[in-house]
C-alpha cells in the first residue's frame, strides 16, 4: 500500500477534513491518504505572513511523515507553502496543490482562470504562475472577496460564490479551464464541472493523482544538488524537532 499525506498547513480541523475527504474521493484502491495538519500554527492561511506560519507546519508535518515511512506528501494549501523546503526534507514526491492544478489545467485547455478567497491571495498566485512557469497559460485570477474559513461555515455562501465566480470568468476569460484556488473548494469541483461543462480543477485530487503517478513511475524528490538534505546543524528551540534523532 502507498501512502501519500495530506498536509492542511492550517490548524483548521474542519478544512482538514474537507480536504482529506476530497483526497480519499481519488486515490487509488492501493493509496492509504493520511491527512494532517500543524500541531500549532494560524487558523487560515490568507497572505505572505500566514503563509510564513504554514511553512513551518508543513515542514513539521513532513519531517513527522518521514519518519513514519510515508511514500509522498502534498502540501494542501494554494500557496504551496513551503514547497521546496520541504522538498529537502522529503525522499518521496511533494507535490502542492496550485502546481497540481495549474499543471493539470495546461493539459487540457490552453487558458485557465484561477478562483481563489481573499484579494490579497490573488498575488501570491500570480507569484507561482511565475514561478512555475504558467503565466502565458493563465487568463485571470479571480476572487470571490471571502474569507478562507468562510468556506467552512457551513452556510453555503461561500460554495454560491465560487459558483457565480467560475460561471462569470468562463463567460468573461474566453478560458477553456478553471482552477480552484484554496484547498477549502476541494469538494466542489466535480460538480462544477459538470454544470459549467468545462474542467474546473481541484488542486488536491490533482495532487493525489501527481502523487500516486510519480510513485509509479519509482520517481522521488531529486536528492541532487539544492534539494539535497538540508546540511546538518544544531537547531535550538522549537526548531530542535527538525535534528536528527
Ligand atoms: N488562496 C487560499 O485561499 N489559500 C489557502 N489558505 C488556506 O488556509 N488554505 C488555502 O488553500
Amino acid at each position: 500500500t502507498l501512502r501519500i499525506q495530506v498536509i492542511n498547513p492550517n490548524t483548521s480541523l474542519a478544512m482538514t477534513q474537507t480536504i482529506g475527504e476530497a483526497a480519499r474521493m481519488v486515490a487509488s484502491a492501493g493509496t492509504e491518504i493520511l491527512s494532517v495538519c500543524p500541531s500549532h500554527g494560524v487558523p487560515s492561511i490568507e497572505g505572505h505572513f500566514d503563509e510564513a506560519i504554514g511553512a513551518m507546519g508543513v515542514l513539521e508535518q513532513v519531517t513527522l511523515g518521514e519518519r513514519a515511512g510515508v511514500d509522498g506528501h502534498i502540501i494542501a494549501c494554494f500557496g504551496d507553502p513551503g514547497l521546496l523546503a520541504a522538498r529537502e526534507l522529503a525522499t518521496g514526491p511533494v507535490v502542492g496543490i496550485a502546481e497540481a492544478a495549474m499543471h493539470m489545467a495546461t493539459l487540457l485547455a490552453t487558458r485557465f482562470s484561477i478562483v481563489t478567497t481573499l484579494p490579497r491571495t490573488v498575488i501570491i498566485a500570480r507569484h507561482l504562475l511565475r514561478q512555475y512557469g504558467f503565466e502565458q497559460h493563465c487568463q485571470a485570477v479571480h476572487a470571490i472577496d471571502l474569507p478562507v474559513l468562510s468556506l467552512e461555515d457551513g452556510t453555503g455562501f461561500a460554495q454560491q460564490k465560487v459558483r457565480e465566480r467560475c460561471i462569470q470568468a468562463k463567460a468573461q476569460d474566453n478560458c477553456g479551464a478553471i482552477v480552484l484556488g484554496c484547498g477549502g473548494m476541494a469538494n466542489l469541483a466535480r460538480e462544477l464541472s459538470h454544470e459549467l461543462g468545462i474542467p474546473v480543477i481541484d488542486g488536491v485530487s490533482a495532487a493525489v493523482k501527481m502523487v500516486e503517478a510519480l510513485l509509479g513511475l519509482g520517481l522521488g524528490t531529486s536528492k541532487h544538488g539544492d534539494l539535497a538534505k538540508p546540511n546538518p546543524k544544531p537547531l535550538t528551540g522549537p526548531y530542535a524537532i527538525f535534528n536528527d534523532p
